[in-house]
């Protein structure tokens, strides 16, 4: 049942977004290039501005929602939901509290389940080594005496296990490792390299490549320590284990600039909610780490699609093919042209994957009085082509007791041998574990997914061990179910044959920061700017993040600075909350057209600054 007397009543509208977005300039019209979570999220706050006369959503295929895909599955007893693409939304400060505050909006709070701290499914974190499952240490500090077990079975989970070989020594020891020559500080690094000269390459092998091929399905040898593990490797210069102990001891947490940009952008709110969405998005902050919908990922997209049809400003048109987009010499606007019609539009907002981008704007389309290509941008864009493809299965079983442990599931390091792992295994999600919690609104409330009883896994392969494969050399859906179903037998002993199993690959579904991802997305965003005079602006998980909680910063980013309409600083002085980058000469940052991002990408937060 969808909310809520109480929440609807207290919401009275968007005044908070309102708000935000008066200090405008001309009116404008937009196009949003791309119907996943980022194109969403910035159609659906570009239609709150008054000063925007109207949103064009251009999807090419025939639904929006992009790699946010959930299922509904009927079987005996009831149904369950699968998820193919991100399932669990991280919830963090400040990072969730722009996905956060648009739940509200949406009037969506009452579907938000949480899973607390303390779970099996938060606690419990396996690694597939050498041919076990290993649980990662978590330390239970409830009581004196739990915590002086739980530090002595830590103690010897370290010692005894051989996932974890070389782990205590090189903590030991690394306060002592060098420091990169000062003349290679700026140079980016693998997080390979990264982390095997600050701790050891075992460590990278066992545990940093897992942890990867749960996020990025990718190769810790091609990824980005400067752009994934940024605020680690600000701490290079001094060691870091003594900048970890100079955060505990001088209260202080490296935060993302965006995050907090954004943040400040979506919480100007002057509405009577303002102070239950603060206490409502604190209690999601502080009791879990990860939430899901009810519905599922897809049920934010429905939220946003019915928000956005509401809209009369709100075209949206799915199934479109774009031809081209150019801008004719002299004007600043940019022109778009379907097989249907050429439109032209003030600013473009394009989410979407970059290569398919660059493609568009290499159209030999033309046009009377038409600019030249932009060859360094189509350059640029088609250069930035990485991404991995990963097959997810979905398996259901009706008996709700199959696995022998209780948890998160498990993650396979890429120093499991070939022969050991013939299906590419990346890992294995238990996931009826996280499928059920507490109701974000109703906090008395125990909710799940899940109508019927039963173990839900997913299985996922593939990732960078798949790269430069064909079409026809994928596995299709039977083999699929068959290589997941060794993995099973081999890893957990489960022979049971499925009741439901459901296959999707998802081709190029997760972009690659590999080394040199920050200069190199400088310097993209440079020749957008200048090749487009501001006019386009990218945003997206090929640039700023990969996750639901990136993609909508970035998508809120893209609205509010990328089309030049609202501005840090523009608040009144005493209406100014604690603000960053007054640290920083902010007002020299450019956001307008190319990639809107803060130069300074992390600073250190102090506890009691938010009270300056
Ligand atoms: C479709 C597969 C995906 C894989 N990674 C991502 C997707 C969409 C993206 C992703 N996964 C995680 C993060 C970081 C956390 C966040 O900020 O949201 C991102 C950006 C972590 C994660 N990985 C898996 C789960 C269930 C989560 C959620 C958060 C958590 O509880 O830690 C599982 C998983 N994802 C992928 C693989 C191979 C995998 C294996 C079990 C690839």
């Amino acid at each position: 049942m969808r909310l809520t007397g109480a929440a609807r009543e207290i919401r009275p509208g968007h005044k908070a977004l309102v708000s935000i977005l008066r200090s405008q300039r001309r009116a404008y019209n937009l196009a949003v290039v791309g119907g996943g979570i980022t194109g969403l999220t910035s159609a659906w706050l570009a239609s709150h501005n008054p000063k925007c006369t109207s949103v064009t959503l251009l999807e090419k295929e025939p639904r929006v929602g992009g790699w946010l895909q959930s299922e509904k599955v009927p079987v005996d007893g009831g149904h369950v939901l699968f998820e193919y693409g991100p399932r669990t939304l991280r919830s963090s400060f400040p990072g969730s509290m722009p996905l956060l505050t648009m739940m509200w909006d949406l009037g969506m709070f009452d579907q938000i389940i949480t899973t607390s701290r303390k779970s099996p499914a938060a606690r419990n974190r396996f690694i597939y080594y050498p041919d076990r499952l290993v649980k990662i240490p978590t330390l239970d500090l409830s009581s004196p005496s739990a915590s002086i077990n739980s530090i002595i079975n830590t103690f010897q989970t370290l010692r005894s296990e051989p996932v974890f070989e070389n782990v205590m020594s090189s903590f030991l020891f690394e306060p002592t490792k060098p420091p990169r020559p000062h003349s290679e500080w700026q140079k980016d690094e693998s997080i390979a390299s990264f982390i095997g000269r600050r701790f050891h390459p075992k460590m990278a092998e066992n545990l940093v490549s897992a942890v990867m091929h749960g996020i990025y399905a990718g190769d810790i040898d091609q990824l980005s320590a400067q752009t994934i593990l940024g605020s680690l490797r600000n701490m290079d210069a001094d060691g870091i284990l003594k900048g970890m102990l100079d955060c505990a001891i001088e209260k202080k947490t490296p935060l993302q600039m965006d995050d907090m940009i954004a943040w400040h952008a979506v919480r100007g709110r002057s509405d009577e909610d303002s102070e239950m969405l603060v206490s409502h998005m604190r209690n999601v902050v502080k009791e879990s780490s990860t939430f899901i919908l009810k519905g599922g990922t897809q049920q934010l997209v429905e939220g946003l699609e019915t928000a956005l049809n509401k809209s009369d400003k709100v075209k949206i048109l799915t199934g479109t093919n774009i031809k081209s987009m150019t801008q004719q010499a002299g004007r600043d606007s940019i022109q778009i042209q379907t097989a249907e019609y050429t439109s032209s539009f003030d600013h473009v907002i394009a989410a979407l994957p970059a290569p398919a981008l660059g493609k568009i704007l290499e159209s030999k389309e033309k046009f009377p009085n038409q600019k030249a290509p932009p060859h360094d941008t189509i350059h640029k864009l088609r250069s930035h082509n990485y991404a991995t493809t990963i097959m997810v299965i979905n398996l259901y079983y009706s008996n709700p007791n199959l696995l022998p442990i209780e948890g998160f599931g498990y993650l396979i390091p890429r120093s499991i041998p070939a022969e050991q792992n013939p299906e590419c295994g990346l890992g294995v999600i238990f996931a009826s574990a996280s499928s059920s919690g507490t109701n974000a609104f109703y906090r008395d409330r125990e909710e799940s997914q899940d109508t019927a009883p039963g173990t839900k896994l997913t299985i996922m392969m593939g990732g960078h061990y798949w790269d430069g494969w064909k079409d026809s050399d994928y596995p299709d859906h039977d083999s699929a179910v068959k290589m997941a179903r060794a993995m099973l037998e081999r890893h957990l002993g489960i022979t049971d044959a499925p009741t439901v199993a459901r296959t999707r690959l998802q081709k190029d579904a997760v972009p690659q920061y590999t080394v040199g991802h920050l200069d190199r997305m400088y310097s993209l965003s440079k020749s957008v700017r200048n090749d487009f005079n501001r006019r386009l602006v990218l945003a997206g998980n090929w640039y700023t993040g990969v996750s639901v909680g990136d993609c909508v910063r970035s998508g809120m980013l893209a609205t509010l600075l990328g089309t030049g309409h609202w501005r840090l600083g523009d608040r009144p002085v005493e209406d100014r909350a604690w603000e960053p980058w007054r640290d920083y000469n902010y007002k020299d940052w450019e956001f307008e057209g190319g990639i809107p991002t803060a130069p300074i990408r992390i600073f250190d937060f102090h506890a009691g600054d938010s009270k300056r």
